[in-house]
């Protein structure tokens, strides 16, 4: 009996030995693939980058207008109404000079702690504001400056939406108001006005300023 459970040992640590050599064989082997989820993301990103695509993160708080934005810019539906993004929603546009894939996470209280995990992942931010809605902006301002703690680097476009609305507040309104001045020295920013998701208005001047810029940025 005792020397059963010798035998069995033996084997299991053998079986756990045999299987750690075939993992480092195999890492060693593919040399780009690191155990690592940020790492692979970085592989990645590397070949996407040769293959000349750019990754446009967009967020801002619930309701702000980010699904309506993409669907704007990437189907042209100017009627569409957008539910909720409950996840992650992934959009693809061919511009000409390069491929630009749009992350949208959505803007709901629990989804907003995957924003920080995109952040160093991606080529520009894209934050889209509700100029109509003045009793979320100090909350739009401290997530949009979390967020700017994190990478000081990455180029910021802030879209003050939902213009079309009679209550919107202008762009230099939003300006003071997202306390932008406090960043606007240390990286590129951008701020542009825009009507996306409301039937009949045509959005599509400051949606090919918008998509004029991106190209530029990245
Ligand atoms: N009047 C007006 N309504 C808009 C505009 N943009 C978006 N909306 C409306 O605002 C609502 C929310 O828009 P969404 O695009 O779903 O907002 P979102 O930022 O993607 O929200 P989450 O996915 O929940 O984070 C929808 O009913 C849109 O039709 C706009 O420019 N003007
Ligand atoms: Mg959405």
């Amino acid at each position: 009996m005792v020397l059963l459970r010798h035998i069995s040992v033996a084997l299991s640590a053998a079986v756990a030995a045999f299987g750690s050599a075939l993992f480092i064989a195999l890492n060693y082997f593919y040399r780009r693939r690191i155990w690592s989820s940020e790492a692979e993301y970085c592989t990645i990103k590397e070949d996407q980058e040769e293959r000349g695509k750019r990754q446009v993160l967009v967020l801002g708080l619930d309701g702000a207008g980010k699904s309506s934005m993409l669907q704007r810019l990437i189907a042209g539906n100017k009627r569409g109404h957008c539910q909720p993004t409950r996840g992650f929603n992934f959009m693809s546009l061919s511009a000409p000079t390069c491929q630009l894939e749009f992350l949208e996470i959505g803007g709901g209280e629990d989804l907003r702690t995957y924003w920080a995990e995109y952040m160093r992942k991606m080529h520009v931010l894209v934050y889209v504001v509700d100029s109509s809605d003045r009793s979320r902006f100090p909350q739009a301002k401290d997530e949009l400056h979390r967020l700017l703690r994190l990478d000081t680097h990455i180029p910021v476009v802030v879209l003050g939406n939902k213009q079309d609305k009679p209550n919107a507040v202008s762009v230099s309104e939003l300006y003071t108001s997202l306390s932008l001045g406090a960043v606007a020295d240390k990286r590129q920013l951008f701020l542009l006005a825009a009507q996306l998701g409301s039937d009949g208005l045509d959005g599509s001047c400051s949606l090919q300023a918008f998509q004029k810029l991106l190209q530029q940025l990245i």
